[in-house]
């Protein structure tokens, strides 16, 4: 594929693009992004959980009353015993844990237990109250699938699975205790019916969060990267620049700041065209991002053809090799045009490396980074210049400095 045509992934290959493309018929990410995902679909559905789980425990209390009230004794006392010492203690616990930010790893766990016992209890309430002659309405479980496919934001395999157990329960028991053949085909009907209509919503809906989610994650990515190169943009580099130097002040440690400029990229654009020189950036930022190895550093592209590269606690010896292993690799760019290779490009690189102690704004870091660059320019090009925090006291703005 020629370099121009060099789709935005080619620099910064995107999770969620990746996943977009693939599609996720399966409900099921890679590993990071599940675990991602998972995390995300907690936060935004522990308030509406919780709302659940409050109302099925006002529900199944005041169906104790109502069936002490309405149901013959013998039968009542042993409703009454299911919600109360089984169905209302197993939603408790789930809210309970639902407040223990510390529990979090068990709330899907607690949420999947909840609606097994909630479920079998409820069936098991039909399924006795038929035994002893006095039913209850069985309408009740019907809506147990809905409520567990579409309100609890249990992930749809444990949904399915909580609801099969309940399911089989009543697939097996109601027969043995239901006289009316015609009834039971009713009710077995309905219920399976109800399952499936729940875990078909259940299913478009985790679908449709999967989707938003893939989106919601591109779209946060491409407010953050730059459109023609893929690696970070400006507005990215100020904030990861403003949050390393507040890290730096507490770690009472170095920050150091690469602005790399391409030389002569007007002539090059004059001679290759437009469409061969965003190859070339492109090259260019690959390169670039090719030297921000560590979690803190950051590469991204500042502006028309100049970069910036972060590079958190570097080594002060080390940092003029590391700089010009940059150039060097810009310098020994191959790179492509539409109509075959455009030649070689060289780059200026400006350094400054400063600690908090020394300057109270990240400003001061990029302000000294650019007289650097400045004098890079201004030496002939094609090199790099180093500043430090002693170096720094004797310059002034690149506007007064001395060319
Ligand atoms: N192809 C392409 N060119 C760009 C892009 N952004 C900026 N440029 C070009 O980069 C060139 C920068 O030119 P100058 O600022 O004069 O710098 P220079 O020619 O590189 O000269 P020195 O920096 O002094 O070595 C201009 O021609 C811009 O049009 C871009 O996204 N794509």
């Amino acid at each position: 594929m020629p370099a121009h045509h060099l789709p935005f992934d080619a620099v910064h290959p995107s999770p969620y693009r990746e996943a977009l493309a693939r599609g996720h018929a399966r409900l099921r990410f890679a590993p990071a992004l599940e675990r991602e995902f998972q995390r995300d679909q907690h936060r935004a559905n522990l308030a509406w959980l919780r709302w659940v789980l409050w109302i099925g425990i006002a529900t199944y209390g005041a169906f104790i009353a109502i069936d002490l009230l309405t149901v013959p004794l013998h039968a009542s006392r042993w409703t009454a015993a299911i919600r109360l010492f089984l169905i209302v203690p197993v939603l408790v616990a789930a809210l309970l844990v639902s407040h223990r930010p510390a529990r979090r790893p068990w709330l899907t766990p607690a949420v999947f237990m909840a609606a097994v016992v909630t479920g079998c209890g409820t069936v098991g309430i039909v399924v006795l109250t038929l035994a002893l002659g006095a039913p209850v309405p069985y309408e009740g479980t019907l809506f147990l699938p809905i409520v567990i496919h579409l309100l609890v934001g249990l992930p749809w395999r444990w949904a399915l699975v909580a609801n099969l157990v309940p399911l089989g329960m009543f697939l097996v028991l109601v027969p043995m205790v239901q006289p009316d053949p015609l009834v039971q085909t009713y009710q077995l009907s309905f219920m399976v019916l109800a399952n499936i209509i729940g875990a078909c919503g259940g299913y478009a809906m985790e679908h449709r969060a999967r989707t938003t989610f893939l989106t919601a994650g591109m779209l946060s990515e491409l407010a953050e990267r730059d459109g023609l190169t893929g690696i970070h943009n400006r507005r990215s580099f100020n904030e990861h620049l403003q949050r390393v130097w507040q890290q730096a002040a507490r770690d009472g440690t170095c920050v150091a700041l690469a602005l790399i400029d391409v030389d002569h990229f007007k002539q090059f654009n004059d001679r290759h065209g437009h469409a061969d020189g965003d190859a070339a950036l492109r090259g260019v930022a690959r390169a670039v991002a090719g030297h921000a190895k560590r979690p803190l550093d950051l590469a991204s592209r500042y502006g028309g053809e100049e970069f910036a590269l972060v590079w958190y606690q570097p080594e002060a010896g080390r940092l003029s090799a590391m700089a010009d292993a940059l150039r060097r690799d810009i310098a020994q760019l191959e790179l492509q045009g539409a109509d075959g290779p455009t030649g070689t490009i060289t780059a200026s690189v400006g350094v400054a490396l400063l600690r908090p102690r020394n300057a109270p704004r990240h400003t001061d870091l990029l302000r000294a980074a650019d007289i650097a660059l400045y004098q890079a320019k201004h030496g002939g090009r094609d090199r790099v210049v180093v500043l430090s925090h002693p170096d720094l006291e004797q310059l002034s703005f690149p506007e007064t400095a001395s060319a």
